[in-house]
């Protein structure tokens, strides 16, 4: 049976086909390294670990890279606050990502490409979209220009229009659009700083991805993924980018986003200050148990965390596993692999199976039935 995805930028569910058979690029936006990973920051990653698993049992061979944003405001806050370089922050939350996704059994991308790695990719991008005309400088910052790139709004559906008009009073003079956002940002005194050909600054934030996408993954890759908040405009901005710089479209064949991790209905983030670490989870909680509460509802859905529906998963687990130890017993018995009843099971099983293919083939719906 073909395996069909539901595509962001289709809103429908398409049939999948690599860009070459038999292989898949996938791109998955990383954390900001500014502090350790809350469980939501956890589901694209346990999400992607799944995907990338089963795709890889349907035969694929799948090569994935997965971002450090390595320099931002954030990261930059919190190390003036605590007195440390940025990459004192940046390597220290890097490494609490790696050991929290490692407990998790979340496996490593093929390669983690840091910003800070890749000014020199990047500068190159932004200035070919100066001089083809898509971007224009203000003093040291450089703009893109989304009134020059016409699908622009195309991921998020919405339109230029509407966006200007629902733009705030107090909107940058400097840009010629609302909805321009920075290539480029010259530095402040203090920050840390390349220089460019439009002075010292660094990149913004949505270019980095791009420039890093397409150096691995090349134009028209498979599947970019991300949590559905970087709809708009971190992914709506990727595409305006890419497929400006290359002039071929599309950048990426098919866009996945996770729902929310919410609590009490609201979206976990550091920001709201509502959220829970995975490391303190897993200090009270098996790694596994937070696989499968994240597993158990469908990707696209949001889940709502309480302890009680964690408590839940752990309860659903061991049942999972209770059935298969007494099926493994079974077999043991004398006639066990015979006889009416190892048929029942049997065609319980070869059932189950065809089920849970049928579910992973369908948006891959680990929750069956969600
Ligand atoms: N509550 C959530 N549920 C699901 N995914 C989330 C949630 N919060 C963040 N993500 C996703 O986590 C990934 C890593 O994000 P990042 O490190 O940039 O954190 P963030 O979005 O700044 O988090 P926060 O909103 O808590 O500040 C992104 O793909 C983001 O979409
Ligand atoms: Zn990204």
């Amino acid at each position: 049976m073909a395996l069909r995805v539901y595509n962001t930028l289709t809103k429908q569910k398409e049939e999948f086909v690599p860009r070459e058979p038999g292989k898949v690029k996938m791109y998955v936006c990383g954390v900001t390294p500014y502090n350790h990973p809350h469980i939501g920051n956890a589901r694209p990653f346990i999400t992607w670990d799944v995907i990338r698993r089963y795709l890889e049992h349907r035969g694929f061979a799948v090569f994935h890279v997965q971002n450090f944003t390595d320099i931002d405001d954030k990261i930059i806050n919190t190390a003036n606050q605590e007195g440390v370089t940025w990459d004192t922050i940046a390597n220290r939350y890097i490494a609490a990502y790696f050991e929290v996704m490692d407990k998790l059994n979340v496996r490593r991308a093929h390669v983690y490409p840091r910003v800070s790695d890749h000014i020199g990719d990047i500068i190159a991008i932004v200035q070919r979209l100066i001089d083809k005309g898509y971007a224009y400088t203000v003093g040291g910052d450089v703009y893109y220009s989304v009134e020059k790139f016409a699908p622009y709004g195309q991921l998020s559906g919405r339109s230029l229009e509407d966006m200007k008009a629902g733009a705030r009073i107090d909107v940058d003079e400097r840009k010629r659009h609302p909805m321009d956002f920075a290539l480029w940002k010259s530095a402040k005194p203090g920050e840390p700083a390349w220089d460019s050909p439009w002075g010292p600054g660094r990149p913004g934030w949505h270019i980095e991805c791009s420039a890093m996408a397409l150096k691995y993954l090349g134009n028209g890759f498979d599947f970019h993924g991300g949590g559905s908040d970087l709809i708009f405009p971190h992914h709506e901005n990727e595409i305006a980018q890419s497929e400006a710089y290359t002039g071929e479209a599309p950048f990426v064949r098919y866009w996945l986003h996770n729902g929310f991790i919410t609590v009490n209905e609201e979206k976990m983030s550091k920001s709201l200050g509502n959220f829970f670490l995975v490391k303190d989870i897993l200090a009270h909680y098996p790694p596994e148990v937070l696989r499968f509460f994240i597993l158990s509802t469908h990707y696209r859905s949001p889940l709502d965390f309480s302890d009680e529906r964690l408590a839940e998963a752990g309860r659903s687990l061991e049942r999972l596993r209770t059935a298969v130890h007494n099926i493994r017993q079974l077999e043991k018995l004398p006639g066990g692999a015979g006889g009416e009843q190892a048929d029942t099971v049997r065609r319980a099983a070869a059932q189950a199976k065809a089920e849970f293919y049928a579910a992973m083939d369908d948006d891959f719906n680990t929750a069956l039935g969600d």
